[in-house]
Parts: C-alpha cells; structure tokens; sequence
C-alpha cells in the first residue's frame, strides 16, 4: 500500500468496540497483517488478561501494553487492534502516531448489549457494567478524540462494514497523490 507508506493502522476506541473483530477483517481487505496487543500480551506471558491484571495489577499490564505497541511500531503494513485503555498513556501515543489511527465510536448501549455477559474484561467484572462503560467513556473520550480517523457505528452495522467504511475513511486523511489504490 505504497499511499500509507508502509505504515500500520492502528484500531483504538472502547472495549467492545470490535477493534479486534474489524481489524482482522480490515487486514485481510488490506492484504495487511494483523496484529492484537491483547493477544500478544497473553502470549509473551502465557498468562490470560485477567490473570494479569489479578496477579500483577493493571500497571503491569500497562507496562507489557507499551512495551508490545514499541515492538510493532517497528513493522510495516500491518494493521494492529488496541486495547481500549491504550490512549491513557500519553507515551503510547509517541508510537501510535507512526501510523494511522482509527476510532471505532460506538455508543454505550452497543457496547453494553456487545459486553454484558463478558467475564474476559476485567475492568468490567466489578460493578454494573453500563455505568462502568459510561465513566470509562467520560475519561477516555477526548484522548480517542487525537485519532486522526473517526468511524461512528450505525445502529446494528456490521463488522464487514465497518471495515470498509473505515477504508474510505483512512483514504480521505491519505493525501491523494500519495494515496492507497485499495480499489
Ligand atoms: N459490528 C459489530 N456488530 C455486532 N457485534 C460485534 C461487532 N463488532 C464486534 N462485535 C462483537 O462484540 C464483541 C466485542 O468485539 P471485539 O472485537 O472483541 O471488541 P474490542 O476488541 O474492541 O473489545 C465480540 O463478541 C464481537 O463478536
Ligand atoms: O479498556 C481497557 O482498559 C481494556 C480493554 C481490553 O481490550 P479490548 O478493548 O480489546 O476489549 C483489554 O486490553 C483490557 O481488558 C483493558
Ligand atoms: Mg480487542
């Protein structure tokens, strides 16, 4: 994809925003290669998430966050799902602004219906679940704010469409002499 020079696309927004679901399907669009920070989370330590955070706290696993986003920073054409706390760190926006970076904005209630059986989050395992989301959302939602793409849910939009309107949206912030020929 000579428009984006290579660099990787890098999917941020709430937990339950599909980062991970769209991404997989936007890099297989792309011809790109995925990666997940949670997944490579879990297999740098073979410990799950949760068990992270349970053992080690959430610095820890901010830690391990930061130190796999620096390692992807070094890869081309590759598209990456966040985690959604990784805009808190300003640091990490050092790294993201390499690349392209994507905002799934869904509301709460999508979030809510997407999440409220989850027990893999553990953000989430404690207190209601809506109003948990809600206060996250109220924290985070300037710093999801800096991508430099923003792609709104439709009410019941599919993950396939999103993908490709998250194309089109990644190819009006390319500028057009330099721009991707994903066509
Ligand atoms: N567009 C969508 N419509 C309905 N369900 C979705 C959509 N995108 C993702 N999901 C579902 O929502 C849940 C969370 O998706 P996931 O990709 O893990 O989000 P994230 O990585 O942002 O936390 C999963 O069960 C997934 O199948
Ligand atoms: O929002 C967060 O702070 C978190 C989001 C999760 O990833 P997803 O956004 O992919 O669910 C995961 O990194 C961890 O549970 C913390
Ligand atoms: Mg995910």
């Amino acid at each position: 994809m000579d428009g984006l020079r290579g660099v990787n696309i890098y999917l941020v927004g709430m937990m339950g925003a599909g980062k991970t679901t769209v991404g997989r399907i936007l890099a297989k669009k792309l011809k790109y290669r995925f990666f997940d920070t949670d997944e490579l989370i879990v297999r740098v330590t073979n410990q799950s998430i949760a068990e992270i955070f349970d053992r080690e706290g959430e610095e820890a696993f901010r830690e391990l966050e930061t130190k796999v986003l620096g390692e992807l920073s070094a890869y081309k054409n590759s598209v990456v799902a966040t985690g959604g706390g990784i805009v808190t760190r300003s640091m990490n926006w050092g790294y993201l602004h390499y690349g392209v970076v994507v905002w799934l904005d869904v509301p709460v209630d999508q979030l809510y219906d997407r999440l409220r059986s989850d027990t893999a989050r553990p953000l989430l395992q404690e207190g209601e679940i809506k109003s948990k989301l809600q206060s996250l959302l109220n924290e985070r939602e300037r710093l999801y704010t800096q991508a430099d793409v923003r792609v709104c849910a439709g009410v019941g939009e599919r993950a396939e469409a999103m993908a490709t309107r998250a194309i089109e949206e990644i190819q009006k912030v390319i500028k057009p002499e330099t721009g991707p020929d994903l066509n």
